[in-house]
């Protein structure tokens, strides 16, 4: 190396010494893309009051903008705390949640506010039902992104992997880059200016 050359490196590496002395380089602990909107997805998930599944969905463009985040709850409404949560009834009966419950891609899908949502990606915390699958191709998801495929073996499911495959909608598991995200309030009640 000529000695030019290496001057430079050294003046390099003492550039960056100075300015992690003074903590002005870019942080390398921020969330990645896909954690990012599955983390949403799971925070949406935190408001549904259903007791057994609580699902999150999260619509991204192609410009990694949020266009809609949706969980799985009861119409518009419909109470809470009048409609059934149960589901150990006959799936026939009128006191099944399965009845009542809009879920959490149909709701993410009706609350984009009739942007389109063509080419999009779907992050959702639980493998999309049937229904719901039906819903992602009309109206344009092209992947989907999930956690968990607790139901793979019912028909429902496999229904959905049909349809999928047949458009090819690529649909595959999250894999996360960091394994817990924390939130903690009093990080930023308790901030301090720099
Ligand atoms: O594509 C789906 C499938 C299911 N859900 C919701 C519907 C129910 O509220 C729960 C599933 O309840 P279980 O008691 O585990 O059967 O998940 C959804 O939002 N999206
Ligand atoms: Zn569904």
């Amino acid at each position: 190396m000529s000695k030019d050359l290496r001057d430079d490196s050294e003046e390099a590496t003492e550039i960056t010494a100075s300015l992690n002395a003074l903590h002005i380089q870019k942080r390398q602990d921020y969330l990645q893309w896909d954690d990012y909107f599955m983390a949403t997805a799971i925070l949406s998930s935190k408001r549904s009051k259903d007791p057994s599944t609580q699902v999150g969905a999260c619509i991204v463009d192609k410009h990694k903008r949020i266009v809609a985040i949706g969980y799985n709850g009861f119409p518009r409404n419909c109470s809470d705390d009048v409609f059934p949560w149960s589901k150990d009834s006959d799936s026939d009966s009128i006191e099944n949640k399965n009845m009542y419950v809009v879920h959490a891609e149909a709701n993410a899908i009706l609350n984009g506010n009739g942007a389109s949502l063509d080419g999009t990606r779907l992050y959702t915390t639980l493998f999309p039902c049937n229904e719901c699958t039906k819903l992602i191709i009309q109206s344009g998801i092209r992947n989907i992104l999930y956690i968990s495929d607790k139901y793979s073996d019912k028909p429902t499911y496999r229904a959905s992997k049909r349809m999928l495959n047949a458009v090819g909608i690529i649909y595959q598991q999250h894999v996360p880059t960091q394994r817990q995200i924390v939130i903690n309030f009093d990080d930023f009640t308790q901030q301090q200016p720099k």
